[in-house]
């Protein structure tokens, strides 16, 4: 069997590395157009940082395992093709700001039914609206001159998070894929169960009807998210009544109905898939006439923006109400720990919120290039998913440091927006004695020990927790 992939980013690439350490009978070819992407996946140092993935990529490459920009050849000679191109979110138009962009998807059927010869699979990897399936289909026969090939369309979302990406992949809670009740949609969809068959257990592959399987991914992520600014929003309680958002997350994760997992109160969701997708499923709803559903999974989002906006006005009325000109140190830039990744991250907006206030910001991110940063604090909203978008200029008001001793020296105060480990660690007195005072500290991520910092002099604001009682002067 030949599968192809096209789209060889975040999903694609680690996706399809696992299939083929797994399956060394497959031959797996992923194919992008980003022809820089491919080189770099061609080389030593991988286009992007995930644990695990480097050793996997070596084990295979070369062997059952190629990434190419000869898009057509291998979509061509391949029987299974999954989609893994960019859906991201509409930024003008009909349903701008939420309904799903599928320029690229669509590109990509047209593609595949220009050069097939033979009958395809076709897997829908990428996060796709309910239905897309059936619009997919229709480009992929209308485009085919040949009437003897078939296409046969599977959803099988994918259910990975970054920088637990290669264990997510090799021990999945499940795997779903979701085809046509037809003869030759069960059919299918056997073809892709003998895939994973080869390292997961028949029971954690679960199997639906196409439209429950792309609805379950976005069900998926927007109940994600929900829990996340459910707990957010509940931190803001906190503070107010001084209640311990940490304990509350506690006592109710140890109801076995609730569960104590993504309880963490931060300063808010990022990522690729979050706001992306509970976007498009507000936009879904609404098309469908569902206003109130759209209303309830919209509030998700727009606690989320509250969150982030909250945490930056905290910061400005605990500096007395000025931030102009004062160096702030920004500890982590990244959506969240293990991944250089920065889409739709937190301390995007956290970071726009300062500048917007005159603060000079020195940022450090482990993962993050310097290049990367200064791109997305000029990208507008909802344009980082554009493979087209322009390159950035050079922003004055930020600098990037080496490392968190640099990133803090000279600085009014530091906030953790990234729960890196290393950050765990510092040495907190050597920053504490080379920062201007008072000492502010932001734990965005509360990863510090906020105790053992107030014995050192630090002022320090944590979400969800009490307030410093030098901060709760300045409220009273
Ligand atoms: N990032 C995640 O953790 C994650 C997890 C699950 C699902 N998803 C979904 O998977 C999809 C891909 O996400 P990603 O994070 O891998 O995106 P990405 O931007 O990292 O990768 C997409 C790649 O597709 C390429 N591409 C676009 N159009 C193409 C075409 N016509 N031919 C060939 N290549 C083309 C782009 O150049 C890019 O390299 C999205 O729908 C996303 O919602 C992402
Ligand atoms: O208790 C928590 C858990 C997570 N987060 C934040 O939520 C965001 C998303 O985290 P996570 O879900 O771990 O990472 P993603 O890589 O975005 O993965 C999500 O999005 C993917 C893309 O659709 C899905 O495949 C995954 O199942 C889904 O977890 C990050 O900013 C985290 O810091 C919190 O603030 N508190």
């Amino acid at each position: 069997m030949k599968i192809a992939c096209i789209g060889a980013g975040y999903v694609g690439g680690p996706t399809m590395a696992m299939i083929a350490k797994m399956c060394p009978d497959i031959t797996v070819v992923v194919v992008d157009i980003n022809a820089a992407r491919i080189k770099a996946w061609n080389s030593d140092t991988l286009p992007i940082y995930e644990p695990g993935l480097d050793e996997v990529v070596q084990s295979c490459r070369g062997k059952n395992l190629f990434f190419s920009t000869e898009v057509h050849k291998h979509v061509g000679e391949a029987d299974v093709i999954f989609v893994s191109v960019n859906t991201p979110t509409k930024t003008r138009g009909v349903g701008a700001g939420k309904a799903a962009d599928l320029t690229y998807w669509e590109g990509a059927a047209r593609m595949i039914a220009a050069v097939s010869k033979t009958s395809k699979i076709v897997v829908e990897k990428s996060t796709v609206p309910v239905k897309t399936a059936e619009a997919i289909e229709k480009v992929l026969r209308r485009n085919c001159a040949d009437p003897d090939v078939q296409f046969e369309i599977l959803s099988n979302p994918e259910f990975l998070a970054e920088g637990t990406a290669m264990e997510d992949l090799k021990n999945p809670d499940r795997v779903l894929i979701g085809g046509k009740e037809t003869p030759a949609g069960q059919r299918a969809i056997g073809v892709l169960k003998s895939v994973y068959q080869h390292w997961i257990p028949e029971e954690r592959i679960l199997t639906a009807n196409l439209w429950s399987a792309e609805l379950s991914k976005l069900t998926a992520n927007a109940m994600l998210a929900q829990r996340i600014s459910s707990i957010n929003s509940i931190s803001a309680l906190c503070e107010a009544t001084g209640a311990d958002v940490q304990q509350v997350a506690h006592s109710i994760g140890t109801d076995s109905r609730i569960g104590g997992k993504f309880l963490n109160a931060s300063v808010g969701f990022g990522g690729s898939c979050f706001q992306k997708d509970i976007l498009n499923l507000v936009y879904i709803c609404e098309t469908q006439g569902l206003k109130q559903v759209a209303e309830y999974w919209h509030s998700v989002v727009t606690i989320n923006d509250y969150q982030k906006q909250r945490f930056v006005e905290r910061i400005i009325e605990a500096m007395f109400n000025t931030i102009s000109g004062k160096k702030i140190a920004v500890l982590g830039f990244a959506f969240k720990k293990d991944t250089g990744d920065t889409r739709e991250t937190p301390a995007i907006d956290v970071c726009k919120g300062l500048m917007a206030d005159g603060a000079k910001l020195c940022i450090y991110d482990p993962k993050v290039t310097e290049a990367q940063i200064n791109q997305d604090l000029v990208t507008p909203k909802f344009e980082w998913d554009h493979p087209t978008r322009k390159e950035a200029g050079k922003n004055e008001a930020i600098t990037c440091a080496a490392d968190a001793y640099d990133a803090c020296d000279g600085a009014h105060a530091l906030t953790v927006l990234t729960e890196w480990d290393e950050f765990k660690t510092l040495d907190f007195q050597r920053i504490y004695e080379k920062m201007m005072k008072p000492a502010f500290v932001f734990d965005g991520r509360n990863i510090l020990d906020h105790e053992a910092l107030r014995e050192m002099g630090f002022i320090v604001f944590a979400l969800g927790k009490p307030l410093d009682p030098f901060m709760q002067k300045q409220y009273s």
